[in-house]
């Protein structure tokens, strides 16, 4: 049966101040209303005045999912009453959008190249922000300090065809805002989603409000099953918003009158048309994620997987391309294969690493004083010292303390001398002919050096000895 997603996703553009107002934008460590003006708090008489910068955020994101802008594009008015937005109103966009009609490129689930379509682009204003207070006395308080900062509205056709795809098209979508810069995706609440999901010939479900990429797909991936065993039972699938509650995992109906809600959509009267044509045109836009995928896999001579993962943010991109002088290559592999699950274990950001250390640790591997093994055990010192809030250690000292250089010289030759004494019986079993005999005395090697030896060479290195000593 055929699983059918489409997207409505809430993008918190990060200009310095909000949509209509001067009010600054960075309000997420102070107390609440605290960032509020009679423009955002929607008081009588308060005229809204348009953040151009909001517009041209809005219109490098078109640009870049590669939209069609109209000639004109026009404010609306989208009646509703509730506390999070006193005037009663919120000033959105509704049949003149700022673009329409864009595409953006991801893998399906056989990793092929596949387009998923975008509808619509439009600018709109966040309301405020409640807090229900539960207790003996149950009441609701209302924070306008996010009241007006700026959204985008990123609505995509019924493209999807899995959880798995959603999540991708998401992160895809927001490598593309990190990108552009119009977009801070380490702020809390920076990216909702409301998700649509049908299975084929069904009615459509669309659960509201998701704040994170893992929400939404573990709540697509609860809606598919829920709605498979919904119609193996030989029930229907109602049409209705559903609400995901994320510590639980699952999505719970929200029937309630909204869905109905006629909200009298109107053009804002106090705001000016807007003539995006002729600005889309001066929008210049910087190397977008495919493009940079392409030219590292060019420039560098490393892997489409590599090239992927190391693109997919633009930190992490930076970073490559900061060490990647030392050896492309063994560059790649240690930064997307390594580096990466050593900081998604501790929940550390790439910014916590320091490039020049982590560029004497190439080195060190490349040169061969150290084994991979080592290698890592190095990145872990210095990792663990970073997220501890202390300097990063240079890796050469680390070796030295702890003893990692590659067992090497006549230390490693008496090692292995040491480890042939001790194990007469499979020396001869490997004079005998015995190839598993030489495997388990380079496993005795490695278990004497810890690791310190390279396994690559040790096989050569032992029968070498075995061969030298008395014949
Ligand atoms: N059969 C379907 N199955 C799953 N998703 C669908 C289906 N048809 C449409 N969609 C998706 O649902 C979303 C439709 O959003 P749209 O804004 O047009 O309608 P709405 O949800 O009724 O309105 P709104 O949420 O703005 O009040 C789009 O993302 C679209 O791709
Ligand atoms: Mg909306
Ligand atoms: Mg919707």
């Amino acid at each position: 049966m055929k699983t059918i997603i489409g997207l409505e996703i809430h993008v918190q553009l990060s200009t310095a101040t909000k949509l209509f107002c001067g009010c600054s934008t960075d309000y997420r460590d102070d107390e609440p209303n605290t960032h509020c003006c009679p423009i955002c708090l929607g008081l009588p008489g308060a005229l809204p005045r348009l953040n151009r910068k909001a517009v041209e955020y809005g219109l490098s994101v078109a640009k870049a999912l590669n939209m069609k802008v109209p000639e004109v594009s026009e404010f609306a008015r989208k009646n509703y009453f509730y506390p999070d937005l006193p005037k009663a109103y919120q000033i959105t966009q509704y049949d003149k959008p700022l673009a329409v009609e864009g595409t953006v490129e991801i893998e399906d689930d056989e990793g092929h190249e596949k387009i998923v379509r975008i509808t619509r682009v439009h600018l709109e204003e966040d309301p405020g922000r409640l807090v229900h207070v539960t207790g003996s006395s149950k009441y609701s308080l209302v924070d306008y300090n996010r009241s007006g900062i700026p959204l985008l509205e990123i609505v995509t056709e019924p493209d999807l065809r899995s959880p798995q795809e959603a999540r991708r098209f998401l992160n895809k979508l927001r490598a593309i805002l990190e990108y552009l810069g119009v977009f801070d995706g380490d702020r809390e609440g920076a990216l909702r989603v409301d998700a649509n999901i049908s299975l084929e010939g069904s009615e459509r479900v669309e659960v509201k409000n998701i704040s994170s990429y893992k929400g939404v797909e573990k709540a697509l991936t609860f809606e598919v099953t829920r709605q498979k065993n919904l119609l193996r039972r030989g029930q229907k699938v109602v049409r209705e918003t559903r609400h995901f509650m994320e510590g639980r995992g699952i999505t719970t109906s929200a029937r309630g009158k909204e869905e109905e809600y006629d909200y009298r959509y109107f053009p804002e009267p106090d705001l000016q048309p807007l003539r995006v044509a002729d600005w889309m045109e001066k929008i210049k836009l910087p190397e977008l994620p495919t493009a940079r995928k392409n030219r590292f896999m060019e420039q560098y001579g490393i892997s489409l997987n590599h090239a992927r993962t190391l693109t997919g943010d633009p930190k992490l991109a930076d970073f490559y391309e900061h060490v990647a002088p030392v050896d492309p290559i063994l560059s790649a592999t240690w930064v997307a294969d390594i580096l990466l699950g050593e900081l998604n274990y501790r929940d550390m950001s790439i910014s916590a690493v320091p490039p020049e250390r982590f560029m004497e640790l190439l080195a060190l591997l490349r040169s061969g004083t150290i084994t991979d093994k080592a290698g890592v055990q190095v990145l872990r010192e210095m990792l663990n010292a970073c997220a501890a809030g202390k300097p990063c250690e240079a890796p050469a000292t680390i070796v030295k303390r702890e003893n990692l250089a590659k067992a090497a010289g006549d230390e490693f030759t008496a090692i292995v001398q040491a480890v042939l004494a001790a194990n007469p019986q499979a020396v001869s079993d490997y004079r005998a002919g015995k190839k598993g005999a030489l495997n388990f005395l380079v496993g005795q090697v490695m278990k004497e050096t810890r690791g310190r030896a390279d396994p690559r060479e040790l096989g050569r290195i032992v029968a070498e000895c075995i061969d030298k000593s008395e014949v």
